[in-house]
């Protein structure tokens, strides 16, 4: 695998970064998990957009224009040779002093990786619990903003694995349901459709949208409304969308069983109309 890093490719093994890159000492930088699917990078200027958006919001000053940076995860599938892959984009502040003073770092770091990641199946569904850990209120760190921060979600993940289960969802600072760890969460109940709203403090998936274009363009009445654990608790059917989950199920939360633990209608009619369009939107390789 050749990883690229400020305008060159390194072997796996030789690409590194300057221990005084704040990306790296204080988490100071943003990212994107992106996948190409037949050698199309799906949504590749939505992944850009927010990219550069997350970095603006960070006054993160990314000398490259977009359109470079797309260039730059195209020659990164290219020289590797791969179709179907996970990508992740990664914008540090860069190489600075010891010190948090962003002014420290003079340009930022990018690099890029790609891995080969087959399609997932569409896993038998997941068992999740719920956090005691709140998902990071707007005026704190804003989780619209995909930094490099991501001790929040990884918090909860360790309650998930203790647990014993797949996920762990994230409530907001006024109890409302947010997000999972790594991915937005839908509800069915009586055949609508809801999903948090961006001021539950959640990330604005780009899976999240795609699957709201789907439902609309499909006839069904979709809803971005706060939800409470009780709305989980009695839903139809819950799903979790996101780059690497793409559509996932949920089978049980904190004990409730969901659907008597099976795949529902919705959600599946949902899924494979994504399936179907993942390699149709975005920008081709080759
Ligand atoms: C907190 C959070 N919420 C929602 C999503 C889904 O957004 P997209 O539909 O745009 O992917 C994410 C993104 N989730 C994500 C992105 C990249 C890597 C990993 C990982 O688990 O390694 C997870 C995320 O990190």
């Amino acid at each position: 695998m050749k990883i690229y890093i400020d305008g060159n490719f390194f072997e796996k093994e030789d690409a590194k970064i300057s221990v005084y890159d704040h990306g790296l000492l204080y988490g100071d930088g943003v990212f994107e998990g992106i996948r190409a699917y037949e050698g199309v990078v799906f949504k590749l200027k939505e992944h850009i957009d927010r990219l550069y958006d997350s970095a603006e919001s960070l006054a993160l000053k990314i000398q490259l224009p977009k359109e470079k940076m797309e260039e730059i995860v195209i020659e990164t599938l290219k020289i590797n040779k791969l179709t179907d892959a996970y990508i992740r984009l990664v914008v540090t502040r860069g190489v600075g002093d010891l010190g948090l003073d962003p002014r420290k770092c003079k340009y930022p770091t990018v690099f890029c990786i790609a891995e080969p990641m087959e399609p997932l199946l569409g896993e038998d569904g997941i068992k999740v619990i719920t956090s005691s850990i709140r998902r990071l209120p707007v005026d704190v760190l804003n989780p619209a903003v995909k930094s490099l921060n991501y001790l929040n979600s990884i918090l909860a993940k360790i309650q998930a694995n203790y647990a014993g289960v797949h996920e762990a969802f994230l409530l907001d600072s006024e109890g409302y349901v947010a997000e999972g760890t790594g991915d937005n969460i839908f509800v069915i109940k009586n055949s609508v459709i809801k999903t948090p709203p961006l001021s539950s403090s959640v990330l604005k998936g780009i899976t999240r949208d795609t699957v709201v274009d789907i439902a609309k363009e499909s006839g069904y009445k979709i809803l971005e409304e706060k939800m409470t654990l009780h709305d989980l608790f009695v839903a139809d059917e819950i799903f979790i969308t996101g780059t690497a989950a793409e559509l996932i199920h949920v089978i049980e939360i904190d004990g409730r069983v969901i659907n008597e633990g099976k795949l529902g209608s919705v959600t599946k009619d949902l899924s494979q109309k994504f399936k179907e369009i993942r390699s149709k939107i975005g920008r081709k390789v080759y």
